[in-house]
């Protein structure tokens, strides 16, 4: 049995025992067939592109049973029809190459997760050509960069004269500030110029510290294409007194244009050396963008104002027929690699707040196992940032959550745990306690440039949770903005907690 089968069967035994309800069974069908039937299918047009039919995708049935085999394997689900036609639409879209345009891409942001992404897409561009154009566009925040002497690019006729980063990624093809020791792929393009660097892409991937999202949404609002669709790899909040809105949402709303988000466990240093992992992408596809099995929109060319499948609330400008479409299919197609394993789903409250308020447990854990304390101190911490989490999304985004995006994404605990133990944020709160300095002075002093998200996520909530008049419920965060300010000591925290 093959792991496409051992899924639905899985699936199926657990809807017997009445676990799953039907929808939730319907998603996990999806997730399997994203995650294990088009890596293959992506396999097979890789290998014979042109001449692909139908019938050459029918071994793809090892994976994705035929009917009868299917029914002797485990009944039907009510919407049987659902994955073979999807199946088609995929044939239909990858190999018929009838789309005048490509999808270009850019990428907002080229620290060391917008870098890290920009290589992983950029590998996928080249090798879907029917779907992506080639280039891809990384937006660079200018800096000089020196190079040292025993750098391998040491160029000495420069000497150690500051070069423009944009000028070193775009020759010798790495990030030798943000992802050094890195080979990028020379169809990446580093930009300076954001209006450049955004002009005519349909796809926008914004990969960026969350503090600096306002002034890039302002920046860009006219210059892009008012069909491009986003995802957001930021992990963090926007937080306006007593207001909250997910980076996501304030993109889409800020830029009218509709963007999903991308969360997981995910260091980026280890992702970039090819060490494989899994992530989240959260995308609801608008109603205005979804095509039948033909290709055809499905909306009924009415006003489409409030998108319904989307939640975006003003009207959309579909993608254009000449385009491939952007569903989920597609998504996974752009970030799947074999080093990193990519599960859709439609839950963008639950993998954005689990994205970002899981940097404030970090937080906790680092000052916790700095103060001397070990796995089990932090444990504690672990699952009262989590039931946190999970308080926090019911209670300022209610009926807005799928509970499985906590336990079973990578967005999720999985997330919580890497970046409990890992991540740079857990590693700035253990360095000062240790050292006994603030963490905004180990950052300055360990990072290079690179930002931890979750002092500021930390200080946005809690304020957000103070207007709102609930840090009782919140002891986790407030007492990490305590710490944060030099206000409490770590050995405080059980008390806190009580
Ligand atoms: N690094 C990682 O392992 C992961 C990071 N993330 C998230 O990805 C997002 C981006 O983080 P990284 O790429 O790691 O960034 P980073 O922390 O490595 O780098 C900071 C970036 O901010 C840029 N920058 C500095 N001042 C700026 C300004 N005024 N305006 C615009 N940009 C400016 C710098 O040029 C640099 O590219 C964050 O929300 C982070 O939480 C998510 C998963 C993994
Ligand atoms: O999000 C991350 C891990 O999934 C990275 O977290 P840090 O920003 O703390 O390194």
């Amino acid at each position: 049995m093959n792991c496409s089968h051992l899924g639905q069967a899985l699936i199926h035994q657990a809807r017997c025992r009445s676990f799953l309800s039907p929808p939730t069974h319907l998603a996990l069908r999806r997730r399997f067939y994203v995650q294990t039937s088009v890596p293959l299918l992506q396999q097979q047009l890789l290998q014979s592109p042109q001449s692909a039919t139908r019938a050459d995708l029918e071994p793809a049935s090892s994976l994705w049973p035929s009917r009868s085999s299917r029914a002797s394997l485990v009944p039907p689900p009510k919407n049987t029809r659902h994955f073979p036609v999807r199946r088609y639409s995929q044939f239909t879209k990858m190999t018929l190459n009838n789309f005048t345009k490509k999808h270009k891409v850019t990428v907002i942001g080229s620290g060391n997760w917008g870098t890290t992404v920009a290589k992983l897409v950029a590998e996928n561009c080249a090798e879907h050509p029917n779907t992506f154009e080639k280039d891809v566009q990384m937006w660079v925040y200018e800096e000089n960069v020196t190079l040292p002497k025993d750098s391998k690019h040491f160029d000495a006729s420069i000497g150690e004269q500051p070069q423009k980063l944009t000028h070193i990624i775009n020759t010798y093809h790495e990030n030798v500030k943000y992802l050094p020791g890195i080979p990028l792929p020379q169809n990446i393009v580093a930009n300076p110029s954001l209006v450049d660097a955004v002009k005519d892409s349909s796809i926008l991937i914004f990969n960026l510290p969350h503090e600096f999202i306002g002034n890039i949404c302002r920046q860009i609002k006219d210059h892009i294409a008012p069909y491009a669709r986003g995802i957001s790899c930021i992990k963090g909040v926007s937080v306006t007194d007593d207001k909250i809105e997910l980076i996501c949402n304030y993109i889409s709303e800020n830029l009218n244009i509709y963007c999903g988000a991308l969360s997981g466990a995910n260091i980026a240093s280890e992702i970039a050396n090819e060490q494989w992992c899994e992530t989240t992408i959260a995308y609801n596809t608008p109603v205005v963008d979804k095509r039948d099995e033909n290709g055809r929109p499905v909306a009924d060319g009415e006003s489409n104002s409030n998108d319904v499948a989307s939640g975006h609330s003003k009207e959309l400008t579909p993608l254009p027929l000449d385009y491939p479409p952007l569903d989920h299919d597609e998504w996974a197609l752009l970030f799947s690699r074999p080093y990193f394993t990519v599960s859709m789903v439609s839950d963008i409250v639950g993998v954005s707040l689990a994205g970002a308020l899981k940097n404030i447990v970090a937080i906790a854990c680092g000052y916790v196992e700095g103060h001397g304390w070990n796995m089990t101190a932090k444990t504690a911490v672990m699952r009262r940032g989590m039931q946190e989490t999970i308080r926090f999304a019911n209670e300022f985004f209610p009926g807005q959550i799928e509970p499985s995006t906590f336990w079973e994404e990578s967005a999720g605990w999985g997330d919580m745990i890497v970046s409990c133990t890992s991540a740079r944020n857990w590693r700035c709160s253990k360095l000062a306690v240790e050292r006994n300095l603030p963490i905004e002075e180990v950052e300055k002093t360990e990072l290079n440039g690179q930002k931890l998200q979750g002092i500021s996520t930390t200080r946005e909530v809690c304020s957000f949770l103070r207007a709102k008049g609930a840090e009782e419920r919140y002891p986790v965060f407030m007492a990490v903005e305590r710490i944060i300010n030099q206000e409490i000591k770590v050995e405080e925290i059980p008390k806190l907690f009580k």
